[in-house]
């Protein structure tokens, strides 16, 4: 039977990538997706802007929304402070299956908790669940026409902080006009666009730093 891209994807990072080295399992991938096949990962070039607002919030509590096969899952664990922890959200359990093994080849699952299921019936749960209180960074790299649903679901049930960072993939490309219009024009946040492309591609794309003022 034919392999899917992820499990190809997971064979570049077995076969190239050494265990228990994060940034040798990002750049593995990286490497598999600019020479074999292109996948939607957030990619090295935003990759280094999402480490450098990883390292400046130095978050203990993270949620990722969209792990896809682990890649900024991996990229931003490996950043983390020791007792730090990352919830990540996945829907899809064929790619959920295949992150669980990106993230235990990086040797993270100690920081690192995947959730299977749609964001909008999780986030909800995320407090009696996992016993969380707010998040001071969150990942949005899930269904587009979800960031902005999500985001007040977020709010409305008490998981921001004054200062808690999102930080949005894919802005410009797919793109997320909703999101955008709502977090550069809300009273409470304070957003900056951070230009760059597409991962492996130079079509134009970028990520939305926004900090929720509470
Ligand atoms: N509600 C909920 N809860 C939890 C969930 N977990 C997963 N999902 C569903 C998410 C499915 C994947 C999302 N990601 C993307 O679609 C994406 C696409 C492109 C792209 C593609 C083709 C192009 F030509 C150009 C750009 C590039 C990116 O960087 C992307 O991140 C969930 N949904
Ligand atoms: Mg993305």
């Amino acid at each position: 039977t034919q392999s899917t891209r992820p499990q190809r994807l997971l064979h570049a990072v077995q076969k190239n990538a050494t265990r228990g080295d994060p940034r040798s399992v990002v750049k593995a991938i990286d490497n598999f997706c600019r020479q074999k096949e292109w996948a939607m990962n957030v990619g090295d070039e935003k990759g280094c802007i999402l480490d450098s607002v990883v390292s400046e919030v130095n978050p203990v509590t993270v949620l990722e929304l969209g792990t896809y096969c682990g890649y900024s899952t991996v990229r931003i664990a490996s950043l983390l402070p020791p007792h730090a922890k990352l919830i990540t959200l996945e829907f899809n359990p064929d790619y959920a299956k295949i992150a669980r093994q990106v993230i235990a080849w990086a040797g993270l699952e100690d920081k690192i908790q995947l959730v299977e299921g749609p964001s909008g019936e999780w986030i909800p749960k995320m407090k009696e669940q996992f016993g969380v209180k707010t998040f001071d960074l969150v990942f949005l790299d899930h269904w587009k026409d979800r960031y902005l649903p999500d985001t007040k679901l977020l709010e409305d049930c008490g998981l921001l902080r004054k200062g808690s960072i999102l930080l949005a993939d894919n802005v410009i490309c797919p793109g997320t006009p909703d999101y955008l219009e709502y977090v550069r024009n809300s009273p409470r946040y304070k957003s900056q666009y951070f230009k760059s492309h597409l991962e492996y591609t130079k079509v134009e794309d970028g990520l939305e730093k926004s900090v929720f003022l509470g």
